[in-house]
């Protein structure tokens, strides 16, 4: 399978925070991730770091086969990053549909007719087609969340980074996103997805990575690693024999 992401020994530091340190991370076209760590661990400035919002002290970023790491953020997400936020960031005074047209005729490219039916058939994917036409800043959070997932797949990303985005949510609401992103995913769309919520990361991803002080402390099946004795003394603050 061809790689779509390769993290090249990424340090980063702000100051005396590391966020970031010989940070390397491989993913297969097709493949999605789940990241987790403690709070501050560094997950979202890897984000930042993928998507060009935050440039590495040292180390080189691959995507699509091409070396990105002195291209822009915008450059970036014309060749297929896209990234929902931690909160969600809509432009609040449009409508649903105005925000997914923003994304599409933005990174996507798209214009006219072509643009308005990759909006719609995105909004439909994500169950957000009956408000197409509601202010984005009058809906739920689930929506809101919802959303976030639409803005980014009408940039028609190849990589998905999906930022805490079932935090909040009600079981029921939860188990409607992980099908979305489940039908996202078996779309060929390659996907790291940032969780809190253990259990609605493991419903989706094949493969589980740890950060801990901006360091991979675990990368493999997601059961094993949950239960291993590093993640349950570091992530979980637990002793490895409890
Ligand atoms: N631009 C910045 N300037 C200074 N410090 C920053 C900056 N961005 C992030 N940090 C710090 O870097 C650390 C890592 O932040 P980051 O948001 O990447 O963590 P995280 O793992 O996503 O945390 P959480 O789970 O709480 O969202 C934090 O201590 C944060 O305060």
């Amino acid at each position: 399978m061809s790689t779509v992401l390769k993290l090249d020994t990424l340090n980063k530091a702000f100051g005396s925070v590391i966020v970031a340190d010989a940070l390397g991370l491989e993913l297969a076209a097709g493949e999605a991730v789940g990241v987790i760590g403690p709070n501050g661990a560094g997950k979202t400035s890897m984000f930042n770091l993928i998507t060009g919002t935050l440039a590495p002290d040292s180390g080189r970023i691959q995507f699509d086969g091409q070396d990105v790491t002195g291209l822009s953020a915008a450059r970036r997400s014309r060749m297929g990053i896209a990234r929902s936020f931690q909160v969600p960031q809509p432009f609040t005074h449009m409508t649903v549909f105005e925000n997914a047209m923003v994304a599409a005729t933005g990174a996507a490219g798209l214009g006219g007719r072509a643009a308005e039916r990759h909006c719609l058939a995105i909004l439909d994917q994500t169950g957000l087609l009956p408000k197409a036409n509601t202010a984005a800043g009058s809906l739920t959070l689930l929506d809101r969340k919802r959303l976030e997932m639409t803005r980014a797949l009408c940039a028609r990303p190849k990589l998905l980074l999906l930022d805490e985005i079932a935090g909040g949510l009600t079981e029921a609401e939860c188990g409607t996103l992980v099908q979305t992103i489940k039908d996202i995913r078996s779309g060929g769309i390659s996907i790291i997805w940032i969780e809190h919520v253990v259990h609605a990361l493991l419903r989706v991803v094949e493969r589980l990575v740890v950060i801990d002080f901006g360091r991979k402390i675990a990368d493999g099946d997601p059961r094993r690693t949950m239960d291993s004795d590093e993640v349950r003394s570091i992530y979980l603050g637990l002793d490895a024999d409890a």
